[in-house]
C-alpha cells in the first residue's frame, strides 16, 4: 500500500496538528496533548465537539475533542502523576519521522482534570526537559510516547498513544501504560478518554447500552443509583460514572438520523457528561449555549485504578464510528477487528 500523506499544519496559538485521511474522512490531532480536534466524514461533517471558547494554552486542555486524560491514581501511595514528556515513537513498523524543523512542544500534555494538571506544572518545573516527539507509523496512524523518569521517590512509567484513522472512518485511539519502577513498586493510575461528540439537539439525544447498570452520581457526592430509563436521555445536569459498562455503547441522534458507536476494550466504566446551563455559563471556556449540541461519553476505568506491577503493561482502547440510526441491541455494522 503507498504511505498516506499526513500533513502537519499549523493550529490555533502557534501549536501545530497533524492531519489524517482516510476515504474522504479526515482527524486532526493537536501535538500539544495529542488531543483529536477534529473528526470529519466523508460528507465533510464535523462530528466532534470543540467549543468556540476552547483555550489552546499549554497547559490548559482543549475544551471539547476526543483525548486521553490519564491520572495517578489518588488512592495509591506510590503513584505519581502522568508527566507525559514525549520522546521519539518507537512503535515498530515502517517509520517516517515528522521532520524535526520545527521542534515539538515540550512537553506533550494528555486533556486532564486540574488535579492533575496542578500536578502536572509542580512536576514540569523539577523535572529535567526531554525531548519529545511523534511519528507516522503506518499509513494513517500516528503514535505518540510519553516517558517519565522521575526522581525514586515518585513512580515511573512509559505512556505511548496511537491514534489511528482507519476505513469507513474508524476512529481508534490505543493507549498502553507500562511501569518502569526499578525499585519493584505497583503503579496504580485511572484513565478516561474524554470524548466530546457534537450532537444537534441534547434534549433529543439517547445513549444507549448503560439501561439497568448502577453508576455513581457525581452530582450527589458519587452516590451509587442504578439506571432505571430504558436509555439515557437529558433534561438538565447529568453527570454519572456507569459502572461495569458494556463494551459497546450507542449515542443516538434523531435530528441528524445517525448514531456514534463507541467501542472500548482494558475500560470497565463509562462516564456521561453534559453541564447543562448554568455550569455551561460557570465555564469560561465553555460558550453559554453549546452545552445544546455536545454530550461527552468516556470509556474509562476510574472506579478501580488499574495497577500494573514493574515491567507490566496495560492497554485501553477507544473505537468510535457512524451508523445510521440504529439500536444498541440490533445488529450495529460496526467493524469489530481489534
Ligand atoms: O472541566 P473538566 O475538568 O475538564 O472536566 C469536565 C467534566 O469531565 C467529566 O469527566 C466529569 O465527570 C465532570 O465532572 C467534569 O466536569
Amino acid at each position: 500500500m503507498e504511505a498516506q500523506a499526513v500533513e502537519r499544519e499549523g493550529g490555533m496559538n502557534g501549536l501545530e496538528k497533524l492531519v489524517l485521511r482516510e476515504g474522504g474522512w479526515s482527524a486532526e490531532v493537536y501535538l500539544y496533548g495529542a488531543h483529536v480536534t477534529s473528526w470529519k466524514s466523508s460528507q465533510g461533517e464535523e462530528l466532534l465537539f470543540l467549543s468556540s471558547k476552547a483555550l489552546f494554552e499549554p497547559p490548559k486542555a482543549i475544551r471539547g475533542t476526543a483525548a486521553a486524560s490519564p491520572s495517578a491514581s489518588r488512592s495509591s501511595p506510590t503513584s505519581a502523576p502522568f508527566l507525559p514528556t514525549a520522546s521519539p515513537a518507537t512503535a515498530s513498523g515502517p517509520s517516517t519521522p515528522i521532520p524535526n524543523s520545527t521542534p515539538l512542544p515540550t512537553p506533550l500534555q494528555p486533556s486532564s482534570i486540574s488535579f492533575f494538571l496542578l500536578l502536572l506544572l509542580l512536576l514540569t518545573t523539577i523535572s529535567k526537559p526531554i525531548p519529545t516527539g511523534a511519528s507516522i507509523t503506518s499509513n494513517s496512524y500516528l503514535s505518540f510516547f510519553f516517558s517519565l523518569p522521575l526522581p525514586n521517590f515518585f513512580s515511573s512509567f512509559e505512556y505511548r498513544l496511537r491514534v489511528q484513522l482507519g476505513p469507513a472512518g474508524l476512529l481508534t485511539l490505543t493507549s498502553r501504560v507500562r511501569n518502569t519502577n526499578s525499585d519493584g513498586k505497583p503503579f496504580s493510575f485511572t484513565f478516561a478518554y474524554h470524548t466530546y461528540f457534537s450532537v444537534s439537539d441534547i434534549s433529543e439525544v439517547r445513549v444507549e447500552g448503560l439501561e439497568t447498570l448502577d453508576y455513581l452520581d457525581n452530582l450527589q457526592d458519587r452516590s451509587r443509583f442504578t439506571e432505571q430509563g430504558d436509555a439515557i436521555t437529558f433534561e438538565g445536569e447529568l453527570d454519572r460514572i456507569y459502572l461495569e459498562a458494556p463494551r459497546k455503547i450507542a449515542i443516538l441522534d434523531h435530528e441528524k438520523n445517525r448514531t456514534f458507536v463507541v467501542i472500548k476494550d482494558g475500560l470497565p466504566d463509562a462516564v456521561v457528561w453534559n453541564p447543562w446551563d448554568k455550569k455551561a455559563k460557570a465555564m469560561s471556556d465553555f460558550g453559554d449555549e453549546e452545552y445544546k449540541h455536545m454530550v461527552c461519553v468516556e470509556a474509562a476505568a476510574i472506579e478501580d485504578p488499574v495497577t500494573l506491577k514493574p515491567t507490566e503493561e496495560w492497554t485501553g482502547r477507544l473505537q468510535l464510528s457512524l451508523v445510521p440510526n440504529t439500536h444498541v441491541g440490533g445488529s450495529l455494522d460496526v467493524p469489530n477487528a481489534l
